[in-house]
């Protein structure tokens, strides 16, 4: 698996010694991404060694405002009894003392999940990297009273209508017997009634339309990644594709092609790429980056805000904006989206 490797940093044997080494910070670097990279030497070095991961699971329809309850725990280690996952799930207060679903895998990686909104505030590989960005402003936000009236910006936040917004229910578990992933679903009441569910490193997202009209909507998975030098990062896998440029005037886009095999960063993007492919990647400006390969996903969102801030991340999505889904009663929609570190 991916997660196994170095986060961001440049794990490829065959790279010059001058592509392996750590860059020289810049002005224009993110210092929390400049703290990740990786030291020379590190990629080739095996994840440590962790002791053999106690087995617990996570509840079953368990409530967000009980999240931190021992009646909790009672319920993961139930569940222990029923499912023979490699890794252990927490229930703590997370990002701005929210209710966080934490969940480790035995090799070491690991993912965050915020109750409100189903976001997932961070992933981290198996080396302890972090991959996910977290806005600064947006922990300020969290940090206020409730009801919270902002979403959270950063990690890989659920677009889908009202759901950023709402606490989401813990709902159950399965376990992917192939991979044997840790795997928990959240769902999000609004309107409709979406699932989300998250392993260590892929999510699956599904709507159905449980009321007695039809139900329209757009989605998307709006994964924060952060890298390490903006002037380096480049995202490939949009090559001839058309795009609607919403830079300028957001309201407004201007509908274009993409001729470059590269889409590198000197300003503001903002950019849905139409009927995209199913695999993108972000090079991180390191030699490594991520990737996302999806399923029932149309569109990718690029999006780059370029503020007076030095805020260095990329948001690379997942989407469905340009054809909404229509859903009759009785009718559901699923995709999926899995991301991984990989050397490019
Ligand atoms: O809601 P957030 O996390 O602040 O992100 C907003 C941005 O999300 C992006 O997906 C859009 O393309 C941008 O137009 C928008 O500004």
């Amino acid at each position: 698996m991916a997660a196994a490797k170095p986060a961001l940093a440049c794990a490829n044997p065959a790279a010059t010694a001058e592509q392996r080494a750590p860059r020289a910070p810049t002005a224009r670097c993110h210092p929390q991404a400049l703290r990740r990279t990786a030291p020379p030497g590190a990629a080739h070095q095996q994840p440590r060694r962790r002791p053999p991961p106690r087995r617990r699971h996570m509840a079953l329809a368990t409530r967000a405002g009980a999240a931190a309850s021992p009646d909790v725990a009672a319920d993961i280690s139930a569940l222990n009894q029923q499912f023979g996952i490699p890794g252990r799930v927490e229930v703590v207060a997370g990002l701005g003392g929210l209710p966080t679903v934490v969940l480790k895998h035995a090799c070491g990686a690991s993912a965050e999940v915020a109750l409100y909104g189903g976001c997932i505030t961070s992933w981290k590989q198996a080396s302890g990297d972090e991959v996910l960005y977290m806005r600064p402003d947006s922990l300020k936000a969290l940090a206020g009273p409730e009801p919270k009236a902002k979403p959270i910006s950063g990690g890989i936040p659920h677009c889908f209508p009202q759901a950023r917004l709402l606490f989401c229910f813990l709902s159950c578990t399965q376990r992917l017997s192939v991979h044997r992933l840790l795997v928990l679903c959240f769902l999000l009441c609004c309107g409709g009634r979406a699932t989300v569910c998250v392993c260590v490193c892929s999510g699956h997202a599904a709507a159905a339309n449980t009321g007695d009209a039809p139900f329209e909507f757009t989605a998307a998975l709006h994964s924060y990644i952060e890298v390490a030098d903006v002037g380096e990062a480049r995202v490939r896998g949009l090559q001839g594709l058309e795009y609607l440029d919403k830079t300028a005037d957001p309201a407004n886009p201007v509908r274009k092609r993409e001729e470059r095999e590269e889409v590198t960063f000197e300003g503001p993007v903002d950019s849905v790429y139409l009927k995209a492919r199913d695999y993108v990647e972000l090079d991180v400006g390191t030699g490594a980056g991520g990737t996302v390969t999806t399923n029932r996903w149309d569109d990718v969102v690029v999006w780059a805000p370029w503020t007076a801030m030095p805020e260095f991340y990329r948001s690379l999505e997942s989407a469905q904006f340009s054809s909404p889904v229509r859903l009759k009663p009785g009718e559901h929609w699923r995709s999926q989206a899995e991301w991984a570190v990989k050397d490019l």
